[in-house]
This record gives C-alpha cells, sequence and structure tokens, in this order.
C-alpha cells in the first residue's frame, strides 16, 4: 500500500488555466437529501463549489430549495422526484454523486435507479452513503467503468460482505478487486483500491468524527474529478486534501466542522497550486 503524502496533491492541484470559463472546471451533480437528510446535500453540494466545480446542480427533495439557495446560491436544484427533470440533469453532468443523504425507502430506491441507468462511459459517477446501502441491500449490478465508491466501515460492510472486524488489508483488496471502478474505504486511516494500485491515507484525526464529513469528502472528490480527471492521483489527492485540510484547524480547533473544511478549500487549494508551480 502506498502512503499519500502532500506532493500527490500539488501533482493534481495545478494553477488555474487563464483561457477558461465555467464550463472549463466541469459539471457536478449531487443527487441526495431527502427531508430527513438535506444537510448531507448541502455539505456535498458545497465543497464542490469551494472545491473549484465550474457548475454544481442538486438534484434533491423540493423541501430543501430554499436551505440550499440560503447557504449556497451558486447551485442550481432540480426536484429528485421529477423523473424527467433528473435525467436532463443527469445527461448533462460530468460527474454525478449519488448517495449523500438520499435514503433507503422506495422512493430513494426509484430516483437510484433512475440514475444508475442515465449513466454515459464518459461520466464518473460516485456513489456514497444510502446509495451504496441500496446498491447492497437490492444487489443492483453496477458494472460502469468510471465509478468511485466512498463507503465508511459499516456501508463498506454491507457492500463487501466483510464484518468491519474483518476488514484486513489482504480482505479488503479482494472484496475491492471484485468490484467495479475504485473504493475508497474510510476509516481513521483511509484505504483506496484502484484497479491497479492501493494507497494508505496519512491525515485526518478524531476532530473529523462529525456527521457530514463524508458527504464534504464526496463533494471534494466530485469536484477534483470534473477539474483534474478520473485517475488514481485525483482520487488520492481529495481524500488527502480533505483530512490534510482538518488536520491544519485541528491544530486550533478541539472538534472541525464540514463546513470548516468547506470554507478552508480555495485557501489550501491556492497553496497547494503557488507551491507546485514555484517547483
Ligand atoms: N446532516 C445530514 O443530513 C447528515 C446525513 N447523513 C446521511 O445519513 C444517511 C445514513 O448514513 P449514516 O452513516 O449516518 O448511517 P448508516 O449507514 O446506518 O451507518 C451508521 C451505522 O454504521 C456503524 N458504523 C460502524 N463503523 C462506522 C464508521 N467507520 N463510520 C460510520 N458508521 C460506522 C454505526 O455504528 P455506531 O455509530 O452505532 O457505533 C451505525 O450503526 C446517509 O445518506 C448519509 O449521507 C450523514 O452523512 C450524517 C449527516
Ligand atoms: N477518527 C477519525 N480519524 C480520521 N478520520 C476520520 C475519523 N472519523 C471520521 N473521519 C473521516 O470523516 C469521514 C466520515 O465519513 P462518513 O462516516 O461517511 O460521514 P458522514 O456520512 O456523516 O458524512 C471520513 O472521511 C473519515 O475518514
Ligand atoms: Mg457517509
Amino acid at each position: 500500500m502506498k502512503q499519500l503524502s502532500e506532493s500527490v496533491v500539488q501533482t493534481v492541484v495545478r494553477p488555474r488555466p487563464q483561457e477558461s470559463h465555467k464550463g472549463t472546471f466541469g459539471r457536478v451533480l449531487i443527487v441526495g437529501g431527502n427531508a430527513q437528510f438535506g444537510g448531507a446535500a448541502i455539505m456535498a453540494a458545497s465543497a464542490a463549489v469551494y472545491a473549484g466545480a465550474g457548475l454544481v446542480t442538486v438534484a434533491t427533495d423540493p423541501v430543501n430549495r430554499s436551505a440550499l439557495h440560503a447557504r449556497l446560491p451558486e447551485a442550481m436544484i432540480v426536484p429528485f422526484n421529477d423523473r424527467q427533470a433528473l435525467k436532463a440533469a443527469l445527461a448533462a453532468a460530468t460527474v454525478i454523486v449519488i448517495g449523500p443523504g438520499l435514503g433507503t425507502d422506495e422512493a430513494a430506491l426509484a430516483i437510484l435507479q433512475t440514475t444508475l441507468g442515465g449513466i454515459t462511459p464518459a461520466q464518473t459517477l460516485i456513489l456514497d452513503g444510502s446509495a451504496i446501502t441500496l446498491v447492497a441491500e437490492h444487489q443492483l449490478p453496477v458494472e460502469f467503468q468510471n465509478v468511485v465508491w466512498t463507503p465508511h466501515q459499516m456501508e463498506w460492510q454491507r457492500l463487501s460482505g466483510l464484518a468491519v472486524k474483518e476488514q484486513t488489508v489482504a480482505a479488503n483488496t479482494k472484496a475491492a478487486a471484485a468490484i467495479a471502478g475504485t473504493v475508497i474505504v474510510k476509516a481513521h486511516r483511509t484505504q483506496i483500491f484502484s484497479p491497479t494500485a492501493s494507497y494508505e491515507n496519512t491525515t485526518g484525526s478524531a476532530a473529523m468524527a462529525t456527521g457530514g464529513s463524508g458527504d464534504t469528502l464526496t463533494g471534494i472528490l466530485a469536484a477534483f474529478i470534473a477539474q483534474f480527471g478520473y485517475v488514481d492521483q485525483t482520487v488520492c489527492a481529495a481524500v488527502y486534501a480533505h483530512s490534510a485540510i482538518a488536520d491544519g484547524l485541528a491544530a486550533t480547533n478541539y472538534v472541525v466542522l464540514p463546513s470548516m473544511v468547506i470554507a478552508a478549500l480555495p485557501h489550501y487549494m491556492q497553496r497547494i497550486a503557488a507551491s507546485g508551480a514555484q517547483a
């Protein structure tokens, strides 16, 4: 397992090309946020905007409209129970995230099935939270090439069948190889299994153990892939950066809230891009 360091973020996060516009930096669609978990979709979308995605749309329960607009006017909104609107939003996206706060009821399952039916080979799909639980529960086939899974240990148990205590590197490697795409097993030291390599994160602390930290990682990951492409380095850079930002904040904060990490993203990325440009 390769140990991640800041150099992976320096390789990925480069100064923005000046000959550019919002479309240059990708279109992210976040599908999630039911009436109970609207905050998860708001945090994922906020992370995607602050990590530099050019355009971010949220397909969510209409009840979240005012809250999302108030927190994040940069985001566009589609009602996730409007199948035609969801399909149109899917077709327009570069990177699609499904799962943060989606829930696991019948309506959530239908939205997941519409989403899985609307993915094209050029797009990248990120499955998080409730979407992972639903795929595991209903044994849904997910066989696209560009797929990233972001389970925490219990979601990984549901998906892989490995109990949390059985989740050794060897067992995780074997289970991830049987699943399409890249698997990010989130824990104190998050492990990343791509089709060709595996990596261990070296950043992050208990200060991040707050609801919404994973939703935030998902948004960062989506924005990084939208801007820098779906390759191992991009995925590793997102995982490392998310926790490195939190480590910086944890030096002077007992807990690091997702919204604190989100607010710190542009400054962190500028520091990295500037240091890489000088190297
Ligand atoms: N503000 C919002 O809107 C928020 C909305 N959210 C959304 O809620 C939805 C449900 O997601 P979920 O993660 O909260 O619930 P679930 O999948 O049942 O997992 C929890 C169970 O697994 C266990 N567990 C064991 N190991 C673990 C580990 N390493 N990390 C975590 N858990 C671990 C754990 O054990 P315990 O805590 O009891 O010890 C418990 O039994 C999902 O859509 C998500 O996006 C959240 O993001 C929060 C903020
Ligand atoms: N003790 C810890 N040490 C390091 N990282 C942690 C710790 N607790 C949580 N995290 C990080 O916070 C995130 C939690 O993800 P997840 O459980 O999906 O959160 P949520 O669904 O509430 O947004 C992961 O990125 C995980 O690595
Ligand atoms: Mg989660």
